[in-house]
């Protein structure tokens, strides 16, 4: 079975290339995040794939037919945006049931609202409802005609990141409980990591990476990947950079596994249980964690201190792509 295809996709606005030739898929029941900085083409991808954009070159198929001349409404897609946009006139249950044929809507919504857990809620205006409430109603109304694709564009980034934490691993399972094909917009890593089965990372319009969130993590390939991902700074070594990894240097008056680095302490960060302190290694600005609680970070600023590099964390990567 195949689900969606995107193939050599290109989109453009006049001479401005926002999505440049990139090609993807999504497996039946697959949740595809679509992750990249501000700018990168990730909407303008999703846009097309909906049928919202219109496309300059390439093609979209899904189940194997092109869809291309297929209206946004014939496509079978559903959509999920930002601010979910509700219709304030209608309560939730009105807005899960909206468009339903009238024989199953009833059913329908009940089991969308338990899908979503707001099982009491059918009758509450949504004008009522917390910013998390409104967005898991618009996932049920997204879901309710049984789409055979979902498309999520950075439906959490209105939500505070206590909750977008909490939604987020709510929406995979309630996107694998009901087997939706899904692409998942997002530019915050940690959203895309949670929701995802397979991550496509998008820079300048081009597709830079992809993987499962674990291959893309262990081995991002290439610089402007990894920078995205968190990584840096990048020290030479054989057969390319070396990506720090965030953790991934050390200070502590105990042994630690790994290979010893000079670095000069420039500063500390007191973060919630731990302390990083700014250092520079090999001429450039990197984190060196404090992993010995008996060690008063303060003291160490202005020294040169043996630091510990757990290589394994820290992978080799090439400048460009
Ligand atoms: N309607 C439009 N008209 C002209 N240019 C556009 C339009 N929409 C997007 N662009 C441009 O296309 C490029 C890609 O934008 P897009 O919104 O797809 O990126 P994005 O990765 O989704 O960014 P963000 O995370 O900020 O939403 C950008 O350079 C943007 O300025």
């Amino acid at each position: 079975m195949i689900g969606l295809e995107v193939r050599d996709l290109v989109v453009r606005y006049g001479d401005n290339i926002a999505v440049n030739g990139v090609s993807l898929t999504a497996a039946p029941g697959e949740i595809v995040a679509l992750l990249g900085p501000s700018g990168s083409g990730k909407s303008s991808l999703l846009r097309a794939v909906a049928g919202l954009e219109p496309v300059a070159a390439g093609d979209v198929l899904f189940a194997g037919e092109s869809v291309i001349d297929v209206p946004v409404h014939r496509r079978g897609f559903g959509l999920m945006f930002q601010d979910g946009q509700l219709f304030a006139h209608r309560d939730v249950g009105g807005n899960v049931g909206y468009g339903l044929p009238r024989k199953e809507r009833a059913e329908r919504v009940a089991d969308m609202l338990e899908l979503v857990g707001l099982q009491d809620m059918a009758h509450r205006s949504v004008t009522s409802l917390s910013g998390g409430q409104a967005q898991r109603v618009a996932l049920a109304r997204a879901l309710a005609p049984d789409p055979r694709l979902m498309l999520l564009d950075e439906p959490l980034s209105s939500l505070d990141r206590a909750m977008r934490e909490r939604l987020a691993s709510e929406i995979r399972a309630i996107l694998k409980r009901s087997n939706s094909t899904s692409i998942y917009v997002t530019h915050d890593q940690d959203e895309a990591f949670t929701v995802a089965d397979r991550i496509a990372i998008l820079i300048d319009g081009e597709l830079a990476r992809q993987g499962t969130p674990e291959e893309v993590w262990r081995d991002p390939q290439t610089v402007a990947v990894a920078q995205f991902l968190g990584y840096g700074p990048f020290v030479s070594s054989e057969g390319g950079l070396r990506a720090i990894a965030p953790g991934a240097l050390t200070v502590s008056s105990q042994p630690a596994p790994g290979i010893e680095v000079e670095v000069e302490v420039l500063d500390v960060r007191v973060r919630r249980g731990y302390s990083d302190l700014i250092v520079r290694l090999e001429g450039q600005e990197a984190r060196a964690r404090v992993t010995d609680a008996k060690l008063d970070p303060a003291v160490l600023v202005g020294t040169r201190q043996l630091a510990t590099l757990r290589l394994s964390m820290c992978p080799i990567v090439r400048s460009a792509a």
